[in-house]
């Protein structure tokens, strides 16, 4: 029978105790699917229900009682009488102490399930009803990206990632989900950490190996001390760093401290030169599948608007059915965007507008001069942008969101003015974790 989870101790933000309101005993519970957080939901036998992170369907447990969430209880696994047949071994030895993951118990078939049906469930509560494409599931050793966590108290110093919803920091070696390359940096970090880190507190370490080279934000306590240069400069060297820059405290605009090379993605046929901290699709693999997405959507559409752009993930791609217009708020990707379009000889093909979208949406004649749509949008999704989307009548609207919920809210604005949804497809690009991102199709027949 598998181990129960190891137990964590209670964090800042997980669920507060009600004092003697809450049963002292552990119950038994019988979980019977998994919630939108990743939780599984079950209930006693007096028909309670109950909250339970990292159980999984047809667990019968006896579960610890620490707080409530509305009018159920949430707990902790003190024990498993029955495991559930869809429980697996989970394959990282971190598994419940790091916050990263939280699904890695559930066997793959059953995990790829409930990707889609979490999808699914959130476009039901906004009376959108679609059979989902097959989802697209990355897996690990992809991310290319981590945000590391380091603590120094006295002499010591802990360096790996945040434990869920607490202060402690679990150190790790290696991580399943991130590309080799990243896992490389992983101890030569930890080693560099007594080096650079001269005041107690916490920091972030927040890397991005998107290319070639690795581009570092050091967000650490305190302004970097002279002396921590030369090991910084020794360290880029040996591990080809393109770029690292301190963050003071964590705030304001992380300073360039050493640049040995230019940190570079490849959008198609153009190499993108990037800013730092750029917003990139999490996985190599997951770019290429949403771009994939996007094309399998248009057909020789002579104008295409590509809204919260970026630094071009879909610009480049979009460029070779249309003339691409690209509107985003963040100067600097936008830059990049424009740069790296002119140095690909695509200067003709892609124009560049800085702009925020949801003080000043496009509207009306704007949106009239495109054939073709792709949004982006952050997790908030586009609510003022989608409200004019849905008043236009460009013939064909691509989606992609990392939140289904937003996605949605925005859904509905477009069903509501006209549009078709044709197809969703599940992006799984947050391996082992309750987070899921779509892409999907609006079409408007002609007026
Ligand atoms: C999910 S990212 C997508 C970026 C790009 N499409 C990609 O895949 O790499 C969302 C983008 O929206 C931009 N953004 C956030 N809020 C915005 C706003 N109010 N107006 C315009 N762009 C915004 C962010 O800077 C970010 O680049």
């Amino acid at each position: 029978m598998p181990k129960p989870p190891i137990q964590r101790r209670r964090g800042r933000h997980s669920a507060k105790p009600q004092g003697p309101s809450l049963p002292k005993d552990p119950m038994e519970v019988t979980i019977f699917g998994i919630g939108t957080k990743g939780d599984g939901m079950g209930k006693d036998d007096t028909g309670h229900g109950y909250y339970v992170p990292y159980s999984a369907e047809g667990d019968v447990l006896k579960v610890r009682i620490t707080g409530k969430r509305e009018n159920d209880y949430v707990g902790e696994i003190s024990e498993i009488i029955t495991p559930s047949e869809h429980r697996i071994e989970a394959p990282c030895p971190h598994y419940t102490k790091c916050g990263g993951c939280n699904l890695q118990h559930i066997d793959p078939e059953t995990y790829a399930q409930w990707k889609s049906h979490k999808v699914a469930d959130i476009l039901k509560r906004s009376q959108i009803s679609i059979n989902l494409d097959k989802p697209v599931l990355v897996g690990p050793n992809c991310r290319r990206r981590a945000s590391f966590a380091v603590m120094k108290k006295g002499k010591k110093i802990i360096f790996g990632f945040n434990a869920k919803g607490s202060h402690r920091i679990e150190e790790i070696d290696h991580c399943l989900l991130l590309t080799d390359p990243l896992n490389a940096l992983i101890s030569a970090l930890r080693d560099l950490m007594p080096l650079i880190m001269k005041r107690e507190g916490r920091g972030d370490i927040i890397v991005n190996y998107p290319g070639e080279a690795a581009d570092i934000v050091l967000a650490l306590p305190g302004p970097m001390e002279l002396k921590a240069h030369q090991h910084l400069v020794t360290f880029a060297e040996k591990h080809n760093i393109g770029r690292l820059s301190w963050q003071q405290d964590g705030k304001g605009t992380p300073e360039t401290i050493i640049q040995r090379c230019a940190v570079t993605t490849q959008f198609g046929d153009a190499l993108v030169e990037l800013p730092t901290s750029p917003f990139l699709q999490p996985s190599k693999e997951g770019e290429v599948a949403l771009v994939d997405f996007a094309l399998s959507a248009l057909r020789n559409e002579k104008k295409i608007l590509d809204l919260y752009a970026g630094c071009g993930s879909f610009t480049f791609a979009l460029a070779k059915v249309g003339i691409v217009h690209a509107v985003e708020s963040h100067a600097p990707a936008l830059k990049a965007l424009e740069l790296s379009a002119g140095r690909a000889g695509l200067g003709g093909r892609i124009t560049t507008e800085v702009r925020d979208l949801d003080r000043q949406p496009l509207m009306g004649k704007e949106l009239s001069k495109f054939d073709a749509i792709l949004f982006d949008p952050p997790r908030a999704g586009a609510r003022e942008q989608a409200r004019f989307l849905a008043e236009s009548n460009i013939p064909v609207i691509i989606a992609i969101s990392c939140n289904p919920a937003t996605f949605g809210r925005d859904a509905v604005a477009l069903i509501e003015g006209g549009y078709t949804l044709e197809r969703v497809m599940p992006v799984d690009q947050f391996t082992w974790s309750d987070h899921v991102e779509v892409a999907a199709i609006f079409r408007k027949a002609p007026k």
